[in-house]
């Protein structure tokens, strides 16, 4: 029987903040993504949905659980260890303009990531950079251009052939389609799916809008307070929620 390659699974994460007040911003998250699979994380603002992102790429630690990526326990990875499943893990933010160097080109921005990261050559990481852009649909001029020189859904666009530049087993978008207009949000979201299915990413896609993961995710997790309430195959729970959360979160959103 065919399994699918689990390329990211969590086991029971908790992290708590300890601020004058504490709050539980994970409690007991387990999920998986599979290779080729996108997987929904949708919920109101503040129940944990960038937390497991963070949690996830390690930018912050948990108190407990565990990480596995790629069959691996990095939970614990510290520094030199960690650096190395960088190429790994790539994430997507909401703002792709500030997450470039404004000063230098999307060729130079991109080049960068190449030169820390492969061991390409110059000529090769070219070739590779044009390579990237034909992917995510910019044609050749734009590795000349500036940030700034950029709409935001070609940015955005410029931001996924950055973080897709060292074969990532995992693509982790927080909120990447939240700042564009509909039509460049259904675009992006074509590209995605298109990305997952070709190149065998697992991507974990955070939003806000239920209708855009309805669309995109093929399983979905709703979470509330640090908690998932509900989770399963994204039309399902969207278009038939069994959790009284997800009901209000969907009433909240489709009125
Ligand atoms: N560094 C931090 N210190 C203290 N509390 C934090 C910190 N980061 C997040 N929190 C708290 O953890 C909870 C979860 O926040 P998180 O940013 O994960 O929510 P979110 O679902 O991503 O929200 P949004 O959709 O607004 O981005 C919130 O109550 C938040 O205030």
């Amino acid at each position: 029987m065919y399994m699918a390659e689990k390329v990211l699974e969590t086991v029971d994460l908790v992290k708590i903040f300890k601020d004058s007040y504490e709050v539980k911003a994970l409690d007991n998250v387990s999920c998986f993504v599979e290779a080729g699979e996108i997987l929904g994380v949708v919920g109101e603002s503040g129940s944990g949905k960038s937390t497991l992102a963070r949690a996830v790429t390690r930018l912050i630690n948990v108190d407990s659980g565990s990480i596995i990526l790629n069959g691996n326990d990095i939970t614990g990875l510290k520094g030199k260890e960690m650096r190395k499943i960088y190429n790994d893990i790539q994430m997507v933010f909401q703002d792709a303009v500030s997450s470039f160097d404004a000063r230098l080109t999307i060729e130079k921005n991109i080049d960068e990531v190449l030169e820390n990261f492969t061991s390409l050559n110059r000529k090769q990481r070219k070739e590779k950079i044009k390579q990237l852009l034909r992917t995510v649909g910019l044609k050749e001029e734009y590795l000349t251009r500036k940030p700034l020189e950029l709409s935001g859904g070609e940015c955005q666009r410029a931001a996924i052939a950055r973080a897709i530049a060292t074969n990532p087993k995992l693509l982790i978008c927080d909120e990447a389609t939240s700042a564009l207009d509909v039509s460049m949000q259904a675009q992006i979201v074509k590209m995605l799916k298109k990305l997952a299915v070709e190149l065998n990413i697992a991507i974990l896609f955070i939003s806000h809008d239920l209708a855009i993961v309805n669309g995109l995710c093929d399983r979905v997790l709703v979470m509330y307070h640090g908690k998932v309430v509900e989770s399963g195959k994204a039309t399902e729970v969207i278009c038939n929620p069994q959790d009284d959360y997800t009901k209000k979160l969907k009433a909240s959103v489709f009125i």
